[in-house]
């Protein structure tokens, strides 16, 4: 067995080549085992097999000249003729030194290339007819270039590579022989065996130095990039080593000032708190920048209490928890009925917006699927078949539910039962009065005091990512020079933004699609339009006083007595008392404040009961007062309208329908003139001015004293004088005050009326007769009249409500007052 390292290529051989000793035509073959070695060489080589010893030992009795052979097949043993190369090197043994066990360690000169003929013996060892193989030195300026270019390699390999000794890095300057510039070069740098091989049988030696200026670049290269990448390891280290050794010395500094303990067990517990809570990439590298920063930090620096608290917000957000579990339509029914009387058309909606929900989310999951095949697959998809990506975006658009009604009609606690139907959380934040951006999409971190915005906040509160959101009183967002919330709203609300929602605080996206938002408002009318574009408005109107009563026997006064205690059979009460507190202790178009009475009532008896001084209670409508002090609204109408010049008409609010009174009164004064007073909209006063005038121009034909405005001051005044009050649909009242201040006739005080009036005295249709007439019925009114045009809007009104009154539909102005005025003899 041989192998070598090569030691040196005899530099001075350029004086000995006189010296080389006549090679015999033949020679026995050492073969190499991934070793060439070249002419001049000098190297060690250590000798194992046994007829390899068997071959030196004859070899050093004669000439000692051996031919070193490269094995073409390394792992042969013995090798024979056709696993060794046919070129290969003549060479000299200088000495030998024999190992205790046997082996002998050589060093050997290679002296000239030779080529193997054919071989005369293969036993004991191979002994091979051999002929002179000179190179082919063509003298030019050509080889002489290529030396210097190689020299100038090499020389800067050396000082890279380990091991070429570093005398070697002027060796192309001090060696002019090409050739034996060429065999060093070869020997010195590191290559495969096969290569060092092929380039031993390049002829001609300028193709040895241009094929050796390839494998010096090659190799350079890599070396220059290794130590590239060595030294850029080293500087991370140096770095890391560093702030890990200032940060040593910062501790021990704040041990010395004893603020230590307390601010590294609170990093340690936010850096345990941050790699448990599972937050998405981007927001876990920024959590972990931070905390980097809050470790160089002094406890006592106002920067350190700031990315402390955002800190908190990033450990506290609910990143990934979800609780939503697949929709059960038949169960969201149940719980929709459990929760709310009638509302059939809202929750008949309700049910297939829950029902396409649930539709959608099961073929999304398919289309994911489908997309991140399509990833891996490197099918082409169909130009006639959407991209699964795009048909995903579809899927997820899907309409924002907004609940409009007047207060306590059930909105929030129908977002309520949807959560509970769904297994998700509520959450709910009101807009009301909102006109700061910030508020909803949070404040710069760089401000003291600074917060996520609203969003953010009732997401942590509700400690899931999935809950059911409510955005109350859209209707009354505002707007200011700090920007406008309802694009932001835009954005929070939109499926194709809102899984990448940044709020300013946190500074890294929130995915917001999972949480189901659900807005509700008072009126359609003021909420911004690019919002109620994405909108689908549901109405709840108000409930009639038999539907009130309903509600209360079923769903108010059960969950009153739960909530305070009491069992059904503790306390009952009548149907009759239930209507007298709706009637006589409520005036509203939802159930909130009988919700509240109700409560009253049961807080009294559950006191009694705990007090023992009674077991049971049944209250009857006789003992309401007793439970809750004097009627709050007593026939407000008949007290009202006591004189001439008082009318009641009938007014849509966001808070449902409401009566309202229009008083007139008139006085003698410089000039004659109209006054009008009750913070009334333009609109409002016009159509004052438009009642007055029809009055007084048709004074004869309507029994009024031609003469009776002469000289006179008109006032009219529509109480409830803080409230602004606007539009058209109090025309027919006004003008009917007005008559009746002027012919003295009193205005019948079981009537209430509403339309729009023109100077010739046509009355036009106006808006929210269901409202009006529901506020009308529970003040107690007997007779409604309203413009004829509207007539065909009375089929909103429950039908309960339409038999207990009377409706006459008019379309000129005395048809009003024909109804509206008591005979002129009272
Ligand atoms: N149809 C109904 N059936 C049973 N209970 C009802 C119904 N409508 C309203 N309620 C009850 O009335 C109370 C007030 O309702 P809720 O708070 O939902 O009103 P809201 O419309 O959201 O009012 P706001 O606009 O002021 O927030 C709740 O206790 C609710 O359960």
């Amino acid at each position: 067995m041989m192998t070598h390292t090569p030691i040196s290529v005899d530099q001075n051989s350029e004086t000995d080549v006189q010296n080389i000793p006549e090679i015999p035509d033949a020679l026995p073959v050492l073969p190499l085992i991934n070793t060439v070695v070249v002419p001049m060489a000098m190297v060690p080589i250590m000798v194992g097999q046994e007829r390899s010893v068997k071959l030196v030992d004859e070899v050093m009795r004669t000439n000692r000249l051996v031919a070193l052979v490269a094995q073409r097949h390394p792992e042969a043993r013995p090798a024979g003729p056709d696993d060794i190369y046919r070129l290969g090197t003549a060479a000299i043994i200088h000495r030998l030194l024999r190992l205790p066990d046997g082996t002998l360690q050589l060093v050997i000169q290679g002296l000239e290339r030779i080529r193997i003929l054919d071989f005369l013996q293969t036993e004991p060892f191979l002994v091979a007819r051999v002929e002179r193989s000179p190179e082919q030195v063509t003298a030019g300026t050509e080889l002489e270039a290529l030396r210097r270019t190689l020299g100038e390699l090499f020389g800067k390999l050396v000082p890279l590579t380990e091991d070429i000794p570093n005398e070697l890095a002027a060796a192309g300057e001090n060696i002019s022989d090409p050739r034996l510039f060429a065999y060093l070069v070869t020997a010195m740098t590191p290559m495969e065996t096969s290569v060092r091989q092929e380039i031993l049988e390049l002829d001609a030696v300028d193709n040895k130095l241009q094929r050796l200026i390839e494998i010096v670049q090659q190799e350079l290269a890599v070396r220059e990039l290794q130590q590239q990448i060595a030294s850029d390891a080293q500087e991370k280290i140096s770095k890391t080593q560093r702030e890990y050794i200032l940060r040593e010395q910062l501790k021990s500094i704040q041990r010395e000032l004893g603020e230590e303990d307390a601010e590294q067990a609170e990093i340690q517990e936010l850096r345990n708190q941050l790699e448990v809570a599972q937050l998405p990439e981007e927001a876990r590298k920024e959590a972990f920048r931070e905390l980097s920063r809050l470790e160089r930090l002094p406890a006592i620096s106002p920067e350190y209490g700031m990315i402390r608290t955002y800190l908190d917000w990033m450990v506290s957000l609910p990143w990934n928890a979800t609780t939503g579990e697949a929709i059960n339509l038949g169960y969201a029914r149940q719980v929709l009925d459990e929760d709310h009387y009638d509302l059939e058309k809202i929750k008949d909606r309700i049910l297939e917006y829950l029902a396409v929900k649930k539709l959608k989310s099961e073929r999304a999951t398919v289309l994911e699927e489908q997309s991140s095949a399509q990833e891996s697959s490197t099918e082409e998809i169909p130009a006639s078949q959407k991209p699964p990506e795009l048909v995903l975006e579809e899927i997820r658009r899907e309409p924002i539910l907004c609940f409009v009604g007047p207060p306590g009609v059930g909105k929030t606690s129908l977002g309520q039962s949807i959560a509970r139907a769904m297994g998700r959380k509520f959450v709910r934040i009101s807009l009301g009065g909102v006109s700061d951006e910030a508020e909803i999409r949070g404040h710069r971190r760089t401000y003291i005091g600074a917060l996520p915005g609203r969003l953010i906040q009732a997401l942590r509160r509700a400690e899931t990512a999935d809950p059911v959101f409510m955005l109350d009183e859209v209707d009354k967002l505002g707007r200011s020079f700090q920007g406008d919330p309802a694009a932001a709203l835009l954005e929070v609300l939109d499926p194709a933004q809102n899984h990448t929602f940044v709020d300013t605080y946190l500074g890294v996206p929130f995915d917001l699609s999972r949480v189901l938002f659900i807005c509700t408002a008072n009126t359609v009318e003021t909420i911004p339009s690019p919002l109620l574009d994405r909108m689908e408005t549901l109405s709840l109107s108000g409930y009639t006083e038999l539907e009130k009563l309903h509600i209360a026997r079923r769903y108010l006064l059960p969950k009153q007595l739960r909530a305070n205690g009491l069992k059904p059979e503790e306390l009952t009460i009548t149907d009759a008392a239930l209507q007298r507190i709706i009637r006589e202790y409520t005036r509203e178009a939802g159930v909130r404040s009988l919700e509240r009475e109700i409560g009253t009532v049961v807080r009294k008896v559950a006191r009694q009961i705990a007090e023992g001084k009674v077991a049971a209670t049944a209250v009857e409508a006789e003992q309401i007062p007793d439970y809750l002090r004097r009627p709050r609204f007593l026939d407000e109408v008949v007290e009202r309208i006591d004189r001439p010049g008082i009318a009641t008409g009938l007014a849509w609010t966001p808070a449902g329908g409401d009566v309202l009174f229009v008083e007139a009164t008139m006085m003698s004064g410089r000039a004659e003139q109209l006054v009008l007073t009750g913070m009334l909209g333009d609109v409002m006063r016009e159509s004052a001015q438009a009642a007055l005038s029809y009055v007084r121009s048709n004074a004869e034909k309507l029994g009024i004293d031609p003469k009776a405005f002469v000289g006179k001051v008109v006032h009219v005044h529509v109480p409830a004088g803080a409230t602004p009050k606007d539009g058209p649909s109090a025309g027919v009242t006004m003008m009917t005050a007005i008559a009746s201040v002027a012919s003295g006739r009193l205005v019948r005080n079981d009537v209430a009326m509403t339309g729009e009036i023109t100077l010739r005295g046509k009355v036009l249709p106006v808006g929210g007769i269901r409202e009006k007439v529901l506020a009308a019925y529970r003040a107690g009114i007997k007779t409604v009249i309203l413009p004829q045009r509207n007539e065909p809007d009375l089929e909103d009104v429950p039908e309960e409500v339409r038999h207990q009154l009377q409706f006459v539909p008019v379309s000129a102005a005395e048809e009003v007052l024909e109804t509206a005025l008591t005979p002129a003899s009272s």
